[in-house]
């Protein structure tokens, strides 16, 4: 009985490996659902010891959620190298932005988190089960993409909790995932909360997965990601019409940097 069962187990195990030597489709869909199943059965762990630990939604799991997510780079071969952590060591509130390649972003992001930091994220995330609720736990603000108002507000409601809970905020200023060597044009949210609220923004830039990262390529192998944590930019003394200034030169600044991390200067003059 046991025996029949290893032979089965067995037998599959060599058909899904027959399958992703011969289509890289199917490579490419195994790997990103190994990547969703990981997500989900480490959200499900990492669920009750969060409200064990901490009793319900705080910041304080994204410890425990850092610790699981940190394990999964290991399963794909993706290497991480880091520099200007130093630039995180700023007291008390800020707001970080970053680039956004793909859902695999949770591994960069969970690499160099800093303590007390919360993302902002679209509400939909909210639904997706078991990752769903560890993002609820973790403290992710949620907010309506489809509602420029109500995402307004949520914002503004952030900006003056900030200084009250100590609490740093990661915000994606692409809005979307963007996979293409470049950056899309920065929504202004994130430095009209950074203005409201008087706090720095610390720009992190990793560099472009394109070289080993690519859904229309089915291209997904192991490969090593650049990541720098930029000097911070400081606010005080600006106001809501210094904003599209403040946007301008963040993006200027992360796209050097995301350009020189992905080594193709060139592209920059290509694009422009
Ligand atoms: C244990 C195992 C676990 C495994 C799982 C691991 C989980 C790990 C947990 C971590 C979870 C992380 C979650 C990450 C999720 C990432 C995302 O979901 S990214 C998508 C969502 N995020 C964003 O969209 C953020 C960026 N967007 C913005 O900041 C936008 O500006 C906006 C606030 C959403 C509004 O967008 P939009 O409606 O498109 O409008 P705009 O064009 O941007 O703005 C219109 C107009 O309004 C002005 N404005 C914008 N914001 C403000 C404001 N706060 N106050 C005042 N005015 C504002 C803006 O300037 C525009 O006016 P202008 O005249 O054109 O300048
Ligand atoms: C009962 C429902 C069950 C649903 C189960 C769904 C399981 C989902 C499984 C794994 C997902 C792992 C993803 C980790 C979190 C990724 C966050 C993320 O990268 O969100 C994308 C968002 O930034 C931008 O979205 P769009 O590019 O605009 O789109």
């Amino acid at each position: 009985m046991e025996l029949g069962w290893l032979l089965w187990g067995a037998g599959v195990l060599l058909l899904l490996h027959v399958l992703m030597e011969l289509s890289p489709a199917v490579n490419f869909a195994l790997r990103i659902g190994f990547y969703c199943l990981l997500c989900v059965v480490g959200s499900a762990l990492a669920a009750p010891v969060c409200l064990l630990v901490n009793g319900g939604r705080t910041v304080k799991n994204m410890r425990i959620i850092k610790t699981v997510v940190k394990t999964f780079k290991y399963f794909f071969g993706v290497r991480f190298e880091v520099k200007g952590l130093e630039n995180f060591e700023i007291e008390g509130p800020a707001i970080i932005v970053s680039n956004h390649q793909s859902i695999l972003d949770m591994m960069g992001l969970m690499e160099v988190l800093p303590d007390d930091c919360v993302q902002v994220g679209k509400k939909e995330l909210m639904y997706a089960g078991t990752v769903g609720l560890i993002i609820y736990l973790g403290g992710v603000i949620f907010i309506n993409r489809k509602s420029t108002t109500s995402a307004k507000m949520v914002m503004a409601e952030v900006a003056k909790t900030m200084a009250a809970d100590k609490v740093k905020v990661w915000v994606y200023p692409e809005g979307t995932r963007n996979c293409t060597g470049d950056l899309l044009p920065f929504k202004k949210g994130a430095f009209h909360l950074a203005v409201q609220a008087q706090v720095p923004v610390i720009p992190v830039v990793y560099s472009s997965f394109t070289t080993f990262y690519n859904p229309k390529k089915n291209l997904f192998t192991s490969g090593k990601i650049k990541v720098e944590v930029l000097p911070a930019i400081e606010t005080k003394g600006l106001t809501s019409g210094d904003v599209s200034d403040l946007t301008d030169r963040c993006f200027r600044t992360m796209r050097e940097t995301l350009f020189r991390l992905s080594g193709c200067p060139s592209e920059a003059k290509d694009s422009s």
